[in-house]
């Protein structure tokens, strides 16, 4: 099984892994993600990239940061699809993992199991400031959990929440600083004159 041998070499057997990056928006998931796998091709790692389809805010294809950094990217309409693409890779790096259905766990799991290093990146939270689609149960799974904070723009402490400021309230809304704000505890709660009593 000259194949095997070869997989087997390449990865670590039993020794994948799963990494997820989280924050809110501006927080450097992105440029963190992307900081992760440029490493992995210096070191000549086979790294496999995959974002949702759907986000195509900057490029159709590329993953890109607030701060123009990116790299090619592979977008794919469902997480089952990563499994049938990523499983050949060494290092699988997944953007926006918040977008995706509730297969993104069990994929992540499994590519994992396989020897995979998977590094996972997206919203921790939603507008309202609740746990967002598959992004609390991949962080359960994972070895390792990197929470990253923006600034917030109303009084320059850490952010960890996305503020809308358009009026519309569907869940999911594609957009940049047209559309939200990261903002701490304090200037999230008094924007939606929220008593922390209640
Ligand atoms: N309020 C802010 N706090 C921190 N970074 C910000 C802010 N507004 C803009 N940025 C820019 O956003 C970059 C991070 O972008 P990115 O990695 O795409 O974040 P994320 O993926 O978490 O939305 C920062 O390096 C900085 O240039
Ligand atoms: C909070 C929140 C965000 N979104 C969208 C807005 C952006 O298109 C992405 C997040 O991008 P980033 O790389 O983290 O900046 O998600 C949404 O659809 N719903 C929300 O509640
Ligand atoms: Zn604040």
């Amino acid at each position: 099984m000259l194949f095997n041998e070869d997989v087997f070499k390449r990865r670590n057997e039993y020794g994948g892994s799963i990494e997820v990056i989280c924050g809110s928006m501006f927080s450097g998931k992105t440029e963190e993600l992307i900081r992760r796998l440029k490493r992995g091709q210096i070191a000549r790692l086979s790294v496999e990239i995959f974002k949702p389809k759907t986000d195509t805010r900057y490029d159709e294809t590329a993953i890109v940061s607030h701060n123009a950094t990116s790299i090619p990217s592979t977008p794919v309409e469902n997480a089952s699809t990563i499994l049938l693409l990523g499983s050949m890779a060494q290092i699988v790096g997944i953007d926006e993992a918040q977008f995706f259905d509730d297969e993104l766990p069990e994929v992540c799991n499994k590519l994992a199991n396989k020897g995979i290093r998977v590094i996972v990146a997206g919203l921790d939270m939603d507008y309202t400031g609740k746990p967002f689609g598959p992004m609390p149960a991949i962080m359960a799974m994972a070895e390792s959990v990197t929470k990253v904070h923006a600034v917030c723009v109303i009084c320059g402490q850490p952010a960890l929440y996305s503020y809308r400021i358009i009026e519309n309230d569907t869940k999911i809304l594609l957009g940049e600083k047209e559309s939200y704000e990261p903002r701490c505890r304090r200037c999230f709660l008094l924007g939606k004159k929220v008593n922390p009593d209640t």
